[in-house]
């Protein structure tokens, strides 16, 4: 497993192009027949893909973890990402579509990942923080849910945020995760942008053509810095650090969140008069 160290924002300012792609990008997430995991220090978080082809993927414990099993002291929010697939855990299948979500508590010993095509593999992406409690195993697939409308063409951010565990959905300990849908023609996300200083979140950025990139900003507000991102890049959010982007085409991006505040609403907005 990948570790990534927190970072102090003085330290950040002083960071080079690659020091800061080495410290907040993950640029690989997905490979074929693999399980790819990414522990960061930043609220014990653990960001993974997992990406089953032929055979079926267990996910196992690791020995960093000192633990027994993956999610003897974590949950984990799972979330599709590619084709159509199967989770199985602790003997019970869940078919899962693109963009489905589900949640799986503490204490759950076995999780095993399969695609329904090994030629069109599901691509799994994976959401991790420590939890006390354990809540159910739930599923949930976009369609379920309407979304907020946010933006407008005119501000080129016109998109659908969608909540899918979160204090009125899927309960968890610490997890808040859902997903972003922007419309075509817009490409500015999480803009007026905003800090949390109660928790680190990641945008996985999806649905993006191969061509395009991704520009996210990040940083403190009044010294921000900008990661050049593709289409299936991960970037860490840490506390302190604004997280919105404008990509060169429309996207979707999925967002999770771990600490200590699960209201999603719980933000620090930024004026644009703070932004430098
Ligand atoms: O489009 C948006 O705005 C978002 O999706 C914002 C994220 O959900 C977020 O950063 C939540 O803290
Ligand atoms: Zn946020």
């Amino acid at each position: 497993m990948e570790k990534r160290y927190s970072t102090h924002p003085d330290h950040v300012k002083t960071f080079n192009t690659e020091q800061l792609r080495q410290h907040f990008l993950i640029e690989k997430l997905f490979i074929n027949g693999e399980t790819k995991l990414v522990y960061s220090m930043e609220d014990r978080t653990i960001v993974g893909g997992v990406t089953p082809t032929t055979d079926a993927i267990v996910l196992e414990e690791n020995d960093e973890l000192k633990a027994d099993y993956f999610l003897e002291r974590r949950e984990v929010g799972i979330i599709n990402v590619g084709n159509s697939g199967k989770v199985t855990v602790d003997g019970q299948e869940y078919k899962m579509k693109k963009k489905d979500c589900l949640y799986v508590g503490k204490g759950q010993k076995n999780l095993v990942f399969s695609s329904d095509s090994a030629s069109e593999p599901a691509k799994y992406y994976l959401f991790s923080a420590p939890a006390h409690k354990e809540y159910p195993v739930q599923k949930v697939s976009l369609n379920d849910f309407e979304g907020d409308q946010l933006g407008s063409p005119e501000s080129a951010n016109e998109r659908v945020l969608t909540r899918m565990i979160h204090d009125n959905g899927i309960q968890s300990c610490q997890i808040v995760m859902g997903m972003t849908q922007l419309k075509p023609g817009s490409v500015w996300n999480s803009m007026p942008t905003h800090t949390h200083d109660r928790r680190m979140e990641v945008y996985l950025y999806i649905d993006l053509d191969e061509n395009a990139r991704m520009f996210h900003m990040m940083g403190q507000p009044n010294e921000t810095r900008h990661l050049v991102m593709k289409n299936e890049q991960a970037v860490i959010s840490p506390p302190w650090s604004i997280h919105c982007g404008s990509a060169t085409s429309n996207y979707t991006f999925v967002w999770a969140m771990a600490g200590e505040n699960k209201q999603f609403t719980d933000m620090d907005h930024v004026k644009m008069e703070e932004l430098r």
